[in-house]
């Protein structure tokens, strides 16, 4: 296993993007704020897409303006096809993310076209990308299970893994977008892509829907894992994935950590606080356990 992880703080972006009511862009930026106060160095900021698609994710120029400049914390955003991308770079993103699918139907609803269209749509971002020397990151959804088809085959995540990375990712992030997959199936899938892709450059990002993001995550890092995607306070849930729950808590899995002696360089009280704010503001019970548990503690 190894010593040191980092992690991908999704809330901002993730964990929002499915909000109905309109976050303002203060409270946005006051959580990001809060998130890298804790020790976060990569916090998704927001996405570039169609407003029309993701009303929520609207504000995306000027969180990215207003982004707190720290050195060494990076915010990347999701940029589905070229406008986004320039958008994104007109802004001030240094850092964007592509995102695919392992499901051809789930390619469909959520960025309306098949799977070869999307590696053939993200190749003008990768080149742009490049002259402006701007890292990209490829997320995929679905590796594990789709809303719309079920099973997912592992060879089908293989082959857009593959695009990705030949493409120019620098790390593939493997999304269990509805929280399906269980410890034996992600063994296998990370066991299978890391014989192609070198595993420092694979992350998981785990829903829980199912209740087993935490195990899965486990099962990731004795496969050798050491990048995972997670959202303070569980928020979160896809646009595009009904019924799809928040994604595991930042707070439980930076617990499960320090209890290994993994490194994360995380105050684990001040994201409490980051989640406690973000969870009072939309007035919805915090879904990590144990930032439940240290509210409590706070409070006797
Ligand atoms: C990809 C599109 C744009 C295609 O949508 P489309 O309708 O096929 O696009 P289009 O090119 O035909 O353009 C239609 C309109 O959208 C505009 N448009 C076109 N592109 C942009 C852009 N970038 N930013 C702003 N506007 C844009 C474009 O200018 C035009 O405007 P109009 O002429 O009608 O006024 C759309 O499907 C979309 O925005 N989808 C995003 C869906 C999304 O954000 N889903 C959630 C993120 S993925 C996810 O959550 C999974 C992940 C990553 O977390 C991992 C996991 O858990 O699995």
């Amino acid at each position: 296993m190894s010593t040191n992880v980092k992690i991908v703080e999704v809330g901002p972006r993730d964990g929002l993007q499915n909000e109905k009511t309109p976050v303002p862009t203060e409270v946005k930026l006051k959580l990001i704020e809060l998130l890298v106060a804790s020790g976060l160095k990569v916090v998704e900021a927001t996405s570039f897409v169609s407003p029309k698609w993701v009303p929520q994710m609207a504000d995306h120029e000027q969180i990215v303006k207003g982004l707190p400049q720290h050195s060494g914390v990076s915010y990347p955003v999701l940029t589905p096809n070229l406008k986004g991308f320039e958008n994104a770079l007109q802004s001030g993103a240094k850092e964007v993310a592509i995102f695919a699918a392992a499901s051809e139907s789930f390619s469909q609803k959520n960025i309306n076209c098949s799977i070869d269209e999307s590696l053939a749509r993200f190749q003008p971002v990768l080149s742009a990308a490049k002259q402006n020397n701007i890292p990209v990151r490829g997320y995929i959804s679905c590796v594990l299970g789709c809303p719309y088809e079920g099973e997912i085959p592992v060879q089908r995540v293989v082959e857009v893994a593959e695009s990705l990375y030949q493409a120019g990712c620098y790390e593939i992030s493997l999304g269990d977008t509805i929280g399906v997959g269980t410890p034996g199936k992600t063994k296998r899938l990370i066991d299978t892509i890391k014989n192609l892709i070198p595993i420092n450059q694979l992350a998981v990002h785990f829903h829980d829907t199912y209740g087993q993001a935490l195990a899965n995550i486990y099962a990731a890092l004795e496969s050798g894992i050491s990048n995972i995607d997670a959202s303070v306070a569980g928020l979160g849930g896809c646009p595009y994935a009904k019924g799809a729950s928040g994604n595991v808590a930042t707070e439980d899995v930076v617990y499960m950590l320090n209890g290994l002696g993994i490194t994360t360089g995380i105050d684990l009280n001040k994201l409490v606080a980051a989640g406690d704010f973000i969870s009072q503001f939309l007035n919805r019970k915090n879904q990590s356990k144990v930032a439940n548990a240290i509210l409590a503690n706070q409070c006797r």
